[in-house]
């Protein structure tokens, strides 16, 4: 993954179904003001009302195709009205490649947002939902902008004929969000405090659809939850225990990558549970929902361990944590493919529980500024956090999250593999452990070879998770493993060997018996020079001697014993061995000559006898 600074080029907003805007229809038009706040144009639409959407060509094809171009005096003063306000809009600064499964963070786009004069040193507030993909999360965030873009209004969610428009949503089975999206008008609020905060919405792709791997939806949770001060855990129905295990896995990946891990390292966490559908046991809304949650996280003395660990760990990431409970929307949301957002075609009760939801995340008065390391955050510092956060999760230092499939065939196989090792190790022990004679190599051999046939069936013999084709995988690693260890065996038997150790004295000693009779025979026909030379090698393999004497019986300066160990063998090898094997085999040689010409001269003498008779 690399982060991407130069010129981007790739889809920016999904129009409807046939429109795309790239953001080179946007070039040139970088340095006109913000637009006002409300946003007018129906970016998403349904079926047969896309008269609504209004685009000037300029807007969409400027600079290359065919489309006629406006002169200056026509249309000019529209076509700015139109791109003003096509400039408030949700842009990708986490992009998803979705063969290689990486993402890259578009540095530019976020700093163009983020690094804007009159935000960059305000305290940020980022509010981001979370979780499973097609379950309305673009939906809602796209109420928040309404609320943002209305903020001292009462009629902020907008009249009951107005499209919702805003972050991409549509209806559905596939997944809409990819990546992690913010919008680009950062909103800035005063606080009844006196300060000023600048407030960021970012919607985020959808966790387990059928494209991305763990790691993908961990990746994407884990910086949304890293970088935002309020995370929306946007759930369906209710809390399922498998909902706070991957709670648990994405948050703990997230924590991984924190450098100071803080007690606490997250700040708020809202379960946001849709289409709640036991009003009569929990009501709608926040006190029901922190009801329920209270009971779902209680950590009981009589609860299992695993149970009881995933609950502490939700509690121990997040600084606060609450839960509302939201109605179903009614079936023209979840059903009708024509829906398009307007209010009239949303059930009451969820429009009420809407009403008072968002408030809860945005009003000023509620509104929680991003934190790390106890230290608030401004929006230019978090630049610097994004740009962090995502080079760890570029790199490989972070273990790789795992289906829990995949993670207990895993640990399954893991622990077969210890246990067969465990068992090879022990009988080996008992063949040539420590307080056993030395044992022929050959026989060492062969015992290795029966006991390791046996401590592979017995890791077959263990029940495995994965499949035999991923089984075979820890097969191999089991094998590989106890061929390593049999070295290590077999070199602890050498060592056990009387010669194999005496080998480096008595190699000293051959050289110093040798050097000694060399500078006699020299010194005796009157070459002085060499006589020296033999004797001061005689002086060195006698010092050598005592070096290693000392090492072996103290077990200091082990790496001098080491080397001396190593010159021995060298000379051993490379000069004596090969002139002892060399005689040997002259020897033979002879030998059998010998005796081939001895039964050659018996034969002739035979025949010689007979032939006489
Ligand atoms: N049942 C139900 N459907 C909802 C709710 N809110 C929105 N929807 C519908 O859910 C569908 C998906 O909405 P999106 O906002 O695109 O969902 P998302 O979670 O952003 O989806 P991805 O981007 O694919 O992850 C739309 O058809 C909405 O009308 C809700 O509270 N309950
Ligand atoms: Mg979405």
């Amino acid at each position: 993954m690399a982060e991407v600074s130069g010129p981007r080029n790739r889809s920016l907003y999904s129009l409807n179904s046939k429109s795309h805007l790239e953001e080179k229809d946007f070039q040139g038009v970088a340095d006109v003001p913000l637009p006002p706040r409300k946003q007018t144009l129906p970016l998403k639409m349904s079926e047969g009302r896309e008269e609504k959407l209004h685009l000037h060509p300029m807007t969409v094809n400027s600079g290359f195709n065919d489309s006629p171009i406006p002169s200056p005096d026509e249309g000019i003063e529209e076509d700015k009205a139109v791109i003003e306000e096509e400039k408030a809009r949700p842009i990708p600064i986490l992009l998803a490649n979705l063969d290689e499964h990486t993402f890259q963070l578009d540095t530019a786009a976020l700093e163009k947002i983020l690094l804007q004069d009159h935000v960059k040193d305000l305290n940020v507030v980022v509010v981001s939902v979370a979780g499973a993909f097609r379950k309305g999360k673009s939906f809602l965030l796209d109420f928040m902008l309404r609320y943002m873009n209305n903020l001292h209004s009462d009629t902020w969610m907008g009249g009951d004929d107005d499209p919702l428009t805003g972050f991409s949503w549509r209806g559905g089975c596939e997944r809409e969000t990819t990546g992690i999206l913010l919008w680009n008008e950062v909103f800035v609020v005063d606080k009844p405090d006196g300060s000023k905060v600048a407030v960021l919405l970012v919607d985020t792709q959808g966790a387990f659809d059928s494209q991305s791997t763990i790691k993908d939806s961990a990746t994407v949770f884990a910086l949304s939850t890293m970088t935002s001060s309020v995370q929306v855990f946007n759930l369906s129905q209710n809390i399922q225990e498998d909902d706070l295990q991957h709670l648990q896995l994405f948050t703990e990946y997230g924590r991984l990558a924190m450098e100071d891990i803080h007690l606490k390292p997250f700040q708020s966490l809202m379960f946001l549970i849709r289409d709640w559908c036991y009003p009569y046991d929990y009501e709608y809304g926040l006190e029901g929902g922190n009801a329920f949650l209270d009971k779902k996280l209680e950590v009981r003395e009589k609860q299992h361990e695993e149970l009881q660990n995933v609950r502490k760990h939700v509690h121990s990431c997040f600084s606060t944590i609450s839960c509302f409970l939201l109605p179903h929307p009614g079936l023209n949301v979840a059903t009708n493919r024509n829906f398009d957002g307007r209010l009239r075609d949303i059930q009451a009760d969820f429009k009420t529980e809407l009403a008072e939801l968002i408030p809860l995340l945005l009003s000023p008065d509620r509104l929680v500024e991003k934190e790390i390391a106890g230290k608030k955050v401004t929006c230019g510092e978090l630049v610097e956090y994004f740009k962090s956060y995502i080079k760890i999760y570029q790199g490989d230092e972070l273990p790789h999250p795992k289906s829990m499939l995949l993670a207990t065939a895993e640990a399954n196989n893991l622990t077969a593999v210890a246990r067969a090792k465990e068992t090879y190790s022990k009988n080996m022990e008992k063949v040539c452990g420590g307080g056993r004679p030395y044992m022929a190599p050959a026989d060492l051999e062969c015992r290795h070879k029966e006991l390791r046939d046996e401590s592979v069936t017995l890791f077959r013999s263990v029940k495995k998770m994965g499949g035999e084709e991923f089984c075979q995988r820890y097969q191999t690693q089991l094998e590989s493993e106890l061929d390593q260890a049999y070295v290590n065996f077999a070199k602890q038997n050498d060592g056990k060997n009387i010669f194999y150790v005496a080998r480096t004295p008595a190699m000293l000693f051959v050289v110093m018996f040798v050097t000694y009779m060399i500078s006699g025979i020299m010194g005796f026909v009157g070459l002085s020079t060499l006589a020296f030379l033999a004797n001061l090698v005689t002086s060195v393999a006698l010092l050598l001697l005592c070096v290693w004497g000392y090492v072996k019986y103290y077990g200091e300066f082990l790496e001098a014993g080491e080397m001396i160990d190593l010159l021995a063998d060298a000379l051993w090898e490379e000069v004596l061995k090969s002139q002892i094997e060399h005689y040997m085999e002259g020897n033979v040689r002879q030998t059998v000559v010998n005796s081939i010409r001895a039964s050659l001269t018996e034969t002739g003498s035979k025949q010689t006898k007979l032939k006489t008779h």
